[in-house]
């Protein structure tokens, strides 16, 4: 299995915790101690020395961890100032409420109580977590504009953490929840530079807002995975919907889960090599075709051809229309081509049986792209529809029908909005109550209804497959990586893999992966040339030289 870690969405996690205490092997009490000495450990180890901290508890347990964080830091060393509000919180945290008053006193939770705190290094938010549902209003909505206006970044102003997650935001989402009246009432988007989530990550520390409001995320163990894995055993839990799971998650879990990311994609390569050609040759590593368009916009297919030529197909045609063959003279030698004019022409390319994956769309025009999809339909292997093969596909009279599960589409959000307006619509709309309909939830339905996985390309890349199996993969940390053609790459890359026999979920799943991984090890400065360049490095790096040999 490739991918990393499990993402829960609030419903699971409330489940399981109340299976874990339901279980009457661990409290509430126990679980709410472990999450605040959780956070108080993070913080205890960014920052050694003990200095101030304000913490802000909000009505639920969130803000019960926010009095246990307060009271381990206080017996640290730590200075502190906690602010609380005055209403009965469940048992859990109205007992840490009370433990923590024997140690100091609780200032209101008012905008003004939170200007008038004395300096602090750090600010503790544990006004809400998972438990948020509507929009924070009236004087917490005004508190939380307050804590987003004298925290972030720069210099002199205190590091926000945030526990569980940033408040305000919708842990099944990453949108910011609003109140419907106007701007003056909006949120302020809060920027924490730690996180510390329980026991899984949610959809909304991945997706959408997530990642630069959550700052540095940390996943702590609070002592769930027995609960959890038994989960798993019952999948026809109501609960339970099919795995959503993080593409390798970059960010540390700090449990025994951690997965190899090397050992994960040395499988799903391993899957690709034909049994019966042990020492391999070409054939047996696939022949991926890649359809070029017209004169003068031919690079974007050649840099597919190049991503599919490294990811290690055996063999890659270009096809561009005769006419533009001079225009691909160069390099790579590597590469194969052969002029391809017409749909009746593609149909006898593709009964060569050999071919094992192929590419439409990248520079291809959406004339041609119209006129070859149909073959490509019909013929049913392996392909990767992207850029103008997605807009002529909007436009088919059988769209959103006719696909199959072997068949991956790689839309940004402007070809998404065209193939699904509806579900792009209902992502655009103001976020009001949680969980908010989120992109997973909008890739699950395209791929249940077009029976394809479909791949969101973004800063949180999101794939779902028509069984409902979706992941996410987070690469808001190389923004460089957003500059043209590469998309073509990742669109390559994919049709490399899929060359080699990885399931269409896996081969998306893997190319997004080493994709974000190539621009990362590359830097800024990234053109799109550069990213099949890093592959063998990484392929090396990870221990994936050995070709899926186990
Ligand atoms: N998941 C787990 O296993 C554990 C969770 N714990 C903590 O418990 C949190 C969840 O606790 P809760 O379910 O009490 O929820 P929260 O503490 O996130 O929210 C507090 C309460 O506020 C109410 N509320 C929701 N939206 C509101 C709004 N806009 N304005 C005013 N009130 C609003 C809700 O009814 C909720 O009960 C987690 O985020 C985590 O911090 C830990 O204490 C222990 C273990
Ligand atoms: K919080």
């Amino acid at each position: 299995m490739l991918f990393g870690t499990e993402i829960l969405t609030t419903a699971q996690m409330r489940a399981i915790e109340s299976a874990a205490m339901v279980s009457g092997k661990v409290s509430g009490l126990t679980l709410m101690e472990r999450a605040g000495a959780a956070v108080a450990g993070e913080i205890r180890l960014r920052w050694p020395k003990p200095g101030r901290a304000t913490v802000l508890c909000g009505p639920g347990n969130n803000g019960g961890d926010g009095y246990v964080i307060a009271r381990l830091l206080a017996q640290a060393g730590w200075q502190l100032h906690v602010l609380g509000l005055d209403n009965a919180p469940g048992p859990d945290a109205a007992e840490m409420k009370r433990r923590w008053r024997r140690i100091g006193p609780i200032a209101p939770l008012t905008e003004a109580g939170l200007r008038q705190s004395p300096a602090s290094d750090i600010c503790i938010d544990a006004i809400f977590g998972t438990g948020l549902t509507r929009p924070p209003e009236g004087q917490i909505a005004a508190v939380l504009r307050q804590l987003g206006r004298m925290t972030g970044d720069g210099e002199g102003y205190p590091c926000l953490v945030a526990v569980d997650c940033p408040s305000g935001l919708c842990m099944d989402s990453g949108e910011w929840l609003h109140p419907d009246h106007g701007e003056d009432t909006a949120p302020v988007p809060l920027h924490a530079g730690l996180t510390v989530a329980f026991d899984s990550p949610k959809p909304g520390h991945l997706l959408q807002w997530g990642p630069t409001a959550c700052g540095k995320l940390m996943i702590a163990d609070i002592g769930l995975r027995h609960w959890r894995e038994r989960r798993a055993d019952t999948r026809a839990d109501a609960m339970c919907p099919p795995a959503l799971r993080a593409i390798w998650p970059e960010f540390p879990v700090r449990d025994s889960r951690m997965v190899d990311v090397g050992s994960c994609a040395r499988i799903a390569l391993g899957k690709g090599i034909s049994a019966g050609h042990p020492a391999g040759h070409k054939y047996s590593h696939g022949h991926a075709l890649v359809v070029a368009g017209p004169a003068g916009h031919g690079g974007a297919a050649r840099l597919a051809a190049r991503a599919a030529l490294r990811g290690g197909a055996g063999l890659v045609t270009l096809c561009p229309p005769a006419a533009a063959m001079a225009e691909h003279a160069g390099p790579p030698d590597a590469l194969m081509r052969r002029g391809l004019d017409n749909a009746t022409q593609m149909r006898a390319m593709l009964t060569d049986p050999r071919i094992t994956a192929l590419c439409l769309g990248p520079g291809c025009g959406v004339n041609r792209a119209a006129g070859l999809l149909p073959v490509v339909l019909d013929h049913a292997g392996p392909c990767v529809l992207d850029a103008d093969a997605l807009t002529a596909l909007a436009q088919a009279p059988h769209w959103p029908g006719g696909l199959s599960d072997n068949c991956v589409l790689t839309p940004h959000a402007g070809e998404f909005a065209r193939l699904f307006p509806d579900l792009d619509a209902r992502l655009a709309e103001t976020p009001m109550r949680g969980p908010a309909f989120s992109r997973t939830d909008a890739l699950r339905e395209a791929a249940s209804r077009c029976g394809a996985v479909v791949l969101l390309k973004g800063p949180d890349t999101v794939i779902a497959a028509p069984d409902g199996q979706a992941c996410i993969h987070s690469a808001s940390d190389v923004p460089w990586l957003a500059t043209a053609g590469t998309g073509d790459v990742l669109a390559g890359l994919i049709t490399g893999f899929l060359a080699r026999g990885i399931a269409a979920f896996e081969a998306a799943a893997l190319a997004v992966l080493l994709h974000a991984r190539a621009a990362r090890r590359f830097g800024p400065g990234l053109i799109a040339d550069d990213l099949p360049e890093q592959l063998p490095f990484l392929f090396r790096e990870l221990g994936l030289d050995e070709w899926g040999r186990k």
